[in-house]
């Protein structure tokens, strides 16, 4: 049966990036949607501002909603201390398990921990299950409809902390508007939008930064 695009990426990946050098990978992966197909990365432009945003926040807890192939994850694990965590939530199981090979190949598998499952179900685990507390940093980046309706769960089960960064990718395109409404008009909320262009694409896109006021 033919490999699907995500085979495509980790075939790709094995053959030209250099084994535990995350910084291989991601410049792999980028050439390789610049150059053979379109996915759904956040991409090298969008993904410098989450490297500073990240870094800005230096977070012990990192929550990501939506990994896909692990290209986020990687970005993000390359730059945290050691003895962070980065829990990262995949609804596909496909995805999940080409996500757990390239974070195994990048070298950064004992920071990411890949939960696969719904963001509803895993964000209401996360206090029982996985030991968490609060959360320090939170990427979303999963399906629009569900960035408002998590983003009020883990409000309500109390994962975020007075200075919990959330910073959101696609808030223009594909677009979560019910999410943008709602952080920018909450008192609870201090926001920041950054704007940028769609991954590898000229259409305007951007993230935006929601810190938590507790
Ligand atoms: O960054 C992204 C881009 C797109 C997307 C879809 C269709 C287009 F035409 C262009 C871009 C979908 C995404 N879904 C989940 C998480 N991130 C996404
Ligand atoms: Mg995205």
């Amino acid at each position: 049966s033919s490999r699907s695009k995500e085979q495509r990426i980790l075939d790709f990946v094995l053959k030209h990036a250099v084994p535990g050098d995350p910084t291989s990978v991601l410049n792999a992966i980028d050439k390789y949607f610049s150059q053979q197909e379109w996915a759904m990365n956040v991409g090298d432009e969008k993904g410098l501002i989450l490297d500073r945003v990240l870094q800005e926040a230096s977070p012990s807890l990192v929550l990501e909603l939506g990994t896909y192939c692990g290209y986020s994850a990687v970005r993000m694990a390359r730059l945290l201390k050691q003895g962070t965590q980065i829990l990262t939530v995949e609804f596909n199981r496909d995805n999940a398990d080409i996500a757990h090979q390239i974070l195994q190949f990048a070298g950064v598998k004992d920071k990411v921990q890949v939960l696969e499952g719904s963001s509803e179900e895993v964000i209401r685990q996360l206090q029982k299950k996985h030991a968490v507390d609060t959360v320090d940093f939170i990427f979303i980046d999963h399906w629009k409809d569900r960035y408002l309706p998590d983003t009020k769960l883990m409000e309500e089960l109390g994962l975020l902390r007075k200075g919990t960064v959330i910073l959101a990718d696609n808030v223009i395109f594909p677009g979560a508007p019910d999410y943008l409404q709602y952080v920018r008009s909450s008192p609870k909320y201090d926001c920041t939008y950054y704007p940028s262009h769609l991954e590898y694409l000229d259409a305007e896109d951007g993230l935006e930064k929601a810190v938590y006021k507790g």
